[in-house]
């Protein structure tokens, strides 16, 4: 199910289409979302539509959006780390600007969804609860196909009816998709419904009968996986649980904890977020349990560079700046031994507070007998909190050690 299949059934011939392939495959999921455990009604993928899961009740996005929630939903919301609410925020902004453009092509072509009405069996209600279902079915659930010319073109995604049964692993994946001759010479597909899709098994894994396949989505953080698809690796859990969290992946946002310092409250605050927007490295700040040493981006050593610089020389004078920017030009190391000692300072205040806000959510999950889900949900708060803990005491621990990154 893809923008090529369901054209036809939404746009006029050699119109361009009004609606990204997300937007469109959501209102052909929201127009035949099955009711109660009856089949889909559409003719065209009801069979492959009423095989995917009923609801997301266990999915953060549905906790914001849904108007009945209740006091438990709303309570795990308020125990996300700050990152990971923040980037929660950010994916029901694009949820509702994709709802805002589809409930517009809706309302522009009535006629259209009427007619296609008869056989979706839908309440005539428009009901953002099966806007969220439809969304987050295709958000959690597409696959990267290429349809357009563009490598880049955001409408190279399709639904995938048996391949979309695979789950997430970060290590030896036991499916790999194969580049297609579009990808390969970086052309459009010949045929229209793109080239053939193929997959490899690695030849260095042994499959055994009844052994489940996997497929790695991309190589996401727990934040990322959490917001997007409602899990986490558990491997900062097992790590922690084996003693051994200096050899699990781990990344951290900092986001939150960066802006209170550089805010329009502080000193020079605005001038130096400009600086920072301007020379592209305003936010996306991390820090990473691996490679060894544990360390900071280098977008966050370069803000807390300019940071400090300011701060000291109580100017941002385009004079005052040159060092910073010959830095970030290559054209030398750093600005000077006292601002590096002062960005790492602040690096390890940063991990403090890392550290102190981790520590009172952890073992502490609830379980709830009656919600399935409730206690997962749970336990993957709790292992978002343990990262942030680990990988901030293991890049405290190199800065203190006097690594160099
Ligand atoms: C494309 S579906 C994968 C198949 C899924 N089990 C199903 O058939 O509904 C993606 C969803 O599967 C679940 N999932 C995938 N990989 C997972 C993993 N490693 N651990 C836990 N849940 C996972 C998440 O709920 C995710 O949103």
């Amino acid at each position: 199910m893809n923008v090529r299949t369901l054209q036809a059934t939404y746009f006029a011939r050699g119109i361009p289409a009004p609606l990204t392939a997300t937007q469109l495959i959501s209102l052909h999921l929201y127009l035949y979302r099955p009711r109660g455990e009856e089949n889909s009604s559409d003719p065209l993928f009801g069979p492959y539509i009423s095989a995917l899961p009923r609801n997301f009740d266990g999915h953060p996005l549905t906790w914001l959006v849904e108007p009945a929630i209740s006091i438990e939903e709303n309570s795990l919301l308020e125990t996300l780390p700050p990152s990971v609410y923040d980037a929660l925020q950010q994916l029901h902004t694009r949820f509702l600007e994709d709802w805002t453009a589809v409930s517009e092509f809706m309302r522009t072509n009535s006629t259209t969804i009427e007619q296609l009405s008869i056989h979706a069996n839908r309440d005539s209600q428009i009901s953002l609860v099966d806007f969220v279902w439809a969304w987050l079915t295709v958000n959690t659930r597409c696959i990267y196909y290429r349809l357009k010319a563009s490598k880049s073109d955001p409408d190279n995604l399709t639904m995938c009816p048996i391949l979309d049964f695979a789950n997430h692993t970060t290590v030896l994946p036991h499916i790999t998709p194969v580049p297609t001759n579009a990808d390969l010479w970086d052309a459009a597909p010949i045929k229209r419904l793109g080239d053939d899709f193929s997959f490899i098994s690695p030849g260095d894994a042994t499959i055994k009968a009844g052994e489940e396949l996997y497929l790695t989505y991309g190589s996401h953080s727990n934040r990322t996986l959490f917001v997007e698809y409602g899990f986490v690796n558990q491997n900062f859990e097992d790590a922690v649980s084996k003693m051994n969290c200096e050899e699990a992946e781990g990344e951290v946002h900092v986001q939150d904890i960066v802006e209170q310092l550089i805010s329009p409250d502080t000193p020079f605050g605005s001038i130096i977020k400009n600086v920072l927007c301007d020379e592209g490295y305003w936010g996306d700040w991390t820090l990473h349990a691996l490679p060894k040493p544990a360390h900071p981006s280098y977008r966050l050593i370069t803000a807390l560079r300019l940071y400090h610089h300011a701060i000291a020389h109580h100017s941002v004078q385009e004079d005052i700046l040159k060092p910073w920017r010959d830095v970030i030009m290559g054209l030398r190391e750093n600005i000077s031994g006292i601002n590096e000692a002062q960005w790492r300072q602040s690096l390890v205040n940063i991990c403090d507070t890392l550290i102190a806000r981790a520590e009172p959510h952890i073992r502490v999950r609830s379980e709830r007998e009656d919600k399935l889900w409730y206690s997962r949900i749970s336990s993957n708060i709790e292992t978002l909190w343990i990262e942030e803990n680990a990988v901030a005491m293991t890049v405290k621990t190199s800065i203190l050690r006097g690594e160099e990154f």
